[in-house]
C-alpha cells in the first residue's frame, strides 16, 4: 500500500470521516488513521448512546402527561440492550467498511504530525508507518473528558461520559460533577433507570451556563421535580474510594461528606491537541488548534494544516464538526485542483452565528443563535418576546400540565432574528426552523407569512410574532 496520499486526516470521529467524503468526491486520495474506533467519542460513547439511553425516560414522561396511559416500569437490562445494538456493540467494522466505500484508506494506529505534510503512525503492536501528503494533513482528533484536579478525583477512578454511557450496572447512588449538558443529560438518564438518589454538584449557581437563564430555571425545577438533590455554589474538594470499585465518599466545599457507589465528572473537555506531535511544527500542545474561517491552521506556514471538530475549539457539536469537515474538504479539493476556494460554501459562518444545539433532557432545550446576553454585549439594538408554550393548543393537545417557553432575540434595526430558543417537552424537531430563520436573517415581515399548521407545537411561531406587534 502507497504511504503518499493527497490528504490524510487524524482521528476518524464524525469530523474526520466527513473530511474523507468530502475530499475523496472531489477525486483525490485520502487516508484516515484511528487509533481507537472509527466512528468516534459520538458514535460508542457521546451524543448516540446518551440519547439511546435518554428516550426511555422522555416516552414515560410523555405518557405520564396523557390520562389513560400506564406504562410498565423501564426494562432496564432492555435499554441497555438497545443501547448497545445503537453502538454497533463497540464494533466498528460498519464504519471501516463505508470509509472503503467511498475510497478512503483507513489506517489503524495511533497517528502523530512528524513534520510537515508528514504523519506517524504507531500500531498497537509498536510498528511504525511515516505517511506522506501532497496537499494537506487535517487534525480531527476530538476530545476526551477533562478531569479537574480535585484531591484524589483521579485515583478515584471517576466514571466520565464513556463509563456513564456505557453503564452496564446502574449505581443507585450517584454523585455529579458539573453542571453543564452531560451532567443535565446524564444525571436524568441515569435517575431514570434507576440512579435513584443522584446529587449533582454544580459551582456555580445555575445549570446550563451557556443557554438562556430561563432555560436553566426550568430544567433544575424539573430535575428537582424528578428528585434529583442539586448543590448550587458547592465544589467537591477531596475524593476518596480506598477499595478499588467499592464505595466512594466525597466531600463538599460547605462540609458536608457524600457517600456514593459512583462519581460521574462531567467538568467539560480536554481538546485532544496534546499527544500528536504540534510542537514538532511550533504550535501549541495543550488548547485549540486556531485555524480561520477555511478550516486552516493559521499559525503554519505553507497552509498544509487543517483542523476540524471540537479540536479546533469553534463548538463541541457533533453537526458543527461535520459542518467544518465539508467545507474544510471542499477547500482542499478547490486548492489542489486550481478551482475556486472561497465560494459562500466554502467558509465558515454558522460558528459565529451561534451553532443550533438540542439538550436533550426532559424538557428539551433547543437554541440557535444569540441568546439576550450576548446580543447585547455585541451592541444590537435588542428586542426580546417570550411566549409560554403550554398555551399553544398544540402544545397542550401534546399532554396535560404541559410546560414550555419561547424566546426570541430581535434585532430591532433590521427587523430579524438574532437567536431563538425554545424550552418544552418533544420540542428538539422545532430547532431547525428556527435555525433556518436566524441563519438566513429572514424579515420577521416575510416570517408572517408562513403560516404554522394547526393544532401544531409550531404555532408558537404565530404567538411569537403577535407579542412582537404583527
Ligand atoms: C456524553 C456526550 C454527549 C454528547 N451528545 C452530543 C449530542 O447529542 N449532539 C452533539 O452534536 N454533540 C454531542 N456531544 C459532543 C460530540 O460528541 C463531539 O462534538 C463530537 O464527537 C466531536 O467529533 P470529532 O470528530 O471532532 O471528535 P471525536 O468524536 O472525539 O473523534 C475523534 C477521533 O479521533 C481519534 N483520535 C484522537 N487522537 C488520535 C490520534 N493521535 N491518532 C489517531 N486517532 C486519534 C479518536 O480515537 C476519535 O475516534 C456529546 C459529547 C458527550 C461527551
Ligand atoms: N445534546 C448535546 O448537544 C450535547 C450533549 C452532551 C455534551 N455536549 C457537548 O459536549 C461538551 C462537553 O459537555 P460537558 O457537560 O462536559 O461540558 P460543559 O462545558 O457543558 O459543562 C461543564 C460543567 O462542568 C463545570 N466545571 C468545569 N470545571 C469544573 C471544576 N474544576 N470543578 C467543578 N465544576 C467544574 C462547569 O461549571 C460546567 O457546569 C459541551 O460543549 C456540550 O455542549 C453536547
Amino acid at each position: 500500500m502507497s504511504d503518499v496520499f493527497d490528504v490524510i486526516v487524524i482521528g476518524a470521529g464524525p469530523a474526520g470521516e466527513n473530511v474523507v467524503d468530502r475530499v475523496t468526491r472531489g477525486g483525490l486520495t485520502a487516508a484516515i488513521v484511528e487509533r481507537e474506533l472509527a466512528g468516534g467519542e459520538c458514535a460508542y460513547w457521546a451524543c448516540v448512546p446518551s440519547k439511546a439511553l435518554l428516550r426511555p425516560m422522555e416516552i414515560v414522561a410523555e405518557a405520564g402527561r396523557l390520562p389513560g396511559l400506564r406504562t410498565e416500569p423501564i426494562d432496564v437490562q432492555a435499554v441497555l440492550a438497545r443501547r448497545d445494538e445503537t453502538v454497533s456493540n463497540y464494533d466498528d467494522s460498519g464504519q471501516i467498511r463505508w470509509i472503503e466505500s467511498v475510497n478512503g484508506t483507513a489506517v489503524r494506529g495511533r497517528g502523530r504530525v512528524a513534520g510537515p505534510r508528514q504523519v506517524e503512525v504507531v500500531d498497537g503492536e509498536g510498528g511504525r508507518r511515516l505517511l506522506t501528503a501532497r496537499q494537506a494533513v487535517v487534525l480531527a482528533t476530538g476530545s476526551t473528558a477533562a478531569i479537574p484536579p480535585v484531591p484524589g478525583l483521579a485515583e478515584a477512578r471517576p466514571w466520565t461520559n464513556r463509563e456513564s454511557t456505557g453503564v452496564k450496572d446502574v449505581p443507585e447512588r450517584l454523585v455529579v460533577l458539573g453542571g453543564g449538558v452531560v451532567a443535565c443529560e446524564m444525571s436524568q438518564a441515569l435517575y431514570a433507570l434507576g440512579a435513584k438518589q443522584t446529587t449533582m454538584i454544580v459551582r456555580g449557581d445555575r445549570l446550563l451556563g451557556r443557554v438562556e437563564p430561563f432555560a436553566s430555571d426550568m430544567v433544575t425545577e424539573s430535575l428537582r421535580d424528578y428528585g434529583i438533590d442539586i448543590r448550587f455554589g458547592t465544589e467537591i474538594v477531596n475524593v476518596s474510594r480506598p477499595v478499588p470499585g467499592g464505595e466512594v465518599t466525597v466531600d463538599l466545599s460547605d462540609g458536608t461528606r457524600l457517600v456514593a457507589d459512583e462519581i460521574l465528572v462531567a467538568a467539560g473537555r480536554r481538546l485532544a491537541s496534546y499527544d500528536i506531535g504540534l510542537a514538532s511544527i511550533g504550535l501549541p500542545e495543550e488548547g485549540p488548534v486556531k485555524v480561520d474561517d477555511s478550516m486552516r491552521a493559521t499559525a503554519v506556514e505553507d497552509g498544509w494544516l487543517y483542523a476540524v471538530g471540537d479540536v479546533n475549539g469553534r463548538n463541541i457539536l457533533t453537526h458543527m464538526g461535520k459542518y467544518q469537515a465539508r467545507l474544510c474538504g471542499d477547500v482542499i479539493v478547490a486548492r489542489a485542483t486550481g478551482g475556486k476556494d472561497d465560494l459562500p460554501s466554502m467558509r465558515d459562518r454558522a460558528d459565529h452565528i451561534g451553532a443550533p444545539q438540542v439538550i436533550f433532557t426532559d424538557p428539551n432545550v433547543c437554541a440557535v443563535g444569540r441568546p439576550e446576553e450576548r446580543a447585547r454585549r455585541e451592541g444590537f439594538n435588542v428586542r426580546t418576546v417570550e411566549y409560554d408554550l403550554g398555551r399553544v393548543t398544540g402544545a397542550y393537545l401534546q399532554g396535560d400540565g404541559y410546560k414550555g417557553r419561547a424566546k426570541a432575540v430581535v434585532d430591532e434595526d433590521r427587523r430579524v432574528l438574532l437567536g431563538v430558543t425554545f424550552v418544552g417537552p418533544g420540542v428538539a424537531e422545532l430547532l431547525h426552523a428556527a435555525t433556518i430563520a436566524v441563519v438566513s436573517e429572514v424579515p420577521l415581515d416575510d416570517l408572517w407569512h408562513a403560516v404554522p399548521t394547526f393544532p401544531t407545537v409550531s404555532e408558537i411561531w404565530l404567538r411569537l410574532l403577535e407579542e412582537y406587534g404583527l
